[in-house]
């Protein structure tokens, strides 16, 4: 954007308050590379306030929760940068900004905390516009998707569940929400070690044999079934042949873990580009087994991984914004 263009900005409100929530997310779910995400019920929180800046800083940023220490505090936050484009995109700029995050999903292990950080930004902005500057929920799609690249983590941590999405020839992307068994259970191992998605897609390879890319192709069908109505059927449904392997090198302890857990017969797969492994378990008494099982092998193999076993719901519900007009503590959903 040019200085003139800058300079043509129209401020957005001073004193408006809005909360988002975004849940982590599971990219791939195994054979769903770069199409298919899963919602988990692990919420960062966000609250952006417009200020004056005459009467204060022009940004304050507080954060709290994983990577609290880590991220930065300026403008070169992710959320701050994504609220800024958005604002930008809609040709409005905010005079001045205080954001408080609680953040629960950790970053750099696969579960969507760059995805939740963007959309999280785009809501909270396009929540921060006037009313007939807002964007609607597909555009609010699309914008996130073209910010994130990853559309397997923005659909799940905009519309919740299981999504499939898929890439238009015009460059945009469908999306379609696939209903959860209610019995379904995730078991997700974190490691201590972090492994970002840049690095993890690296090592990707240009091409893929024929045959991989046709038994892939059977198995992601399958897991859209499985995941809706067949539980049964998620170890088989949930093994890939595009991209696990090919990073196993970058994570060898979770590429051990998943084979363990595999061999016993449950559906464990990489989290996103990696480090950490998610288990669908069938009902709750699996998932106690698989948490059982991750135990042994903690106690069995000394990988180093400091492994810390969580077990969130299916995040049936996406994302959630509530605007706060006045200092009420009446709030409007609008998403
Ligand atoms: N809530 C957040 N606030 C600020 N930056 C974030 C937030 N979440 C993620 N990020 C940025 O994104 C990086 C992680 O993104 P990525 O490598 O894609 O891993 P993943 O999305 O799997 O956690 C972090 O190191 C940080 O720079
Ligand atoms: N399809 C992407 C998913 C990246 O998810 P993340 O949570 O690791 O950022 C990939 O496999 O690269």
């Amino acid at each position: 954007m040019t200085t003139g263009e800058r300079a043509r900005l129209r401020p957005v409100a001073t004193g408006q308050r809005v909360r988002v929530s975004v849940p982590a997310t599971v990219g791939n779910v195994g054979p769903g590379f770069d199409c298919i995400g899963l919602a988990l019920d692990l919420r960062d929180e966000l609250t952006v306030i417009t200020t004056d800046p005459g009467a204060g800083p022009a940004l304050t940023v507080r954060v709290a929760g994983e990577a609290g220490q880590d991220v930065p505090r300026d403008e070169t936050h992710l959320v701050v940068r994504t609220i800024r484009r958005t604002l930008e995109r809609a040709g409005y700029r905010a005079p001045g900004l205080h954001l408080d995050a609680v953040n629960v999903i950790p970053h750099g292990r696969g579960l969507g905390s760059s995805a939740a950080a963007i959309v999280s930004g785009v809501l909270a902005a396009n929540a921060l516009l006037p009313p007939d500057a807002r964007a609607d929920g597909e555009e609010t799609f699309q914008w996130c998707s073209r910010l994130e690249g990853h559309p397997d983590n923005v659909a799940p941590a905009l519309f919740g569940s299981l999504v499939v999405t898929w890439a238009r020839d015009d460059g945009t992307f469908g999306h379609a929400v696939v209903p959860v068994a209610p019995s379904i259970s995730p078991v997700m191992a974190v490691p201590a070690m972090e492994l970002s998605t840049e690095v993890s897609r690296g090592l990707l390879p240009s091409s893929v044999p024929h045959a991989h890319a046709a038994a892939n192709a059977g198995r992601a069908a399958l897991l859209v079934h499985a995941i809706g109505s067949a539980p049964e059927l998620l170890a088989p449904a949930t093994r890939d042949y595009l991209h696990q392997d090919a990073r196993a090198g970058a994570m060898p302890a979770s590429a051990e873990l998943l084979r363990t857990l595999r061999e016993q017969g449950f559906a464990a797969v990489i989290s996103g580009a990696g480090p950490s492994v998610l288990t669908l378990a069938v009902d709750p008494v699996q998932r106690d087994a698989v948490v059982r099982a991750i135990g042994r092998h903690r106690d069995e193999t000394a990988d180093g991984a400091r492994w810390t076993v969580r077990t969130p719901a299916v995040g049936r519900e996406g994302a959630r914004m509530e605007e706060h007009r006045g200092s009420s503590d009446i709030s409007t959903i609008i998403w």
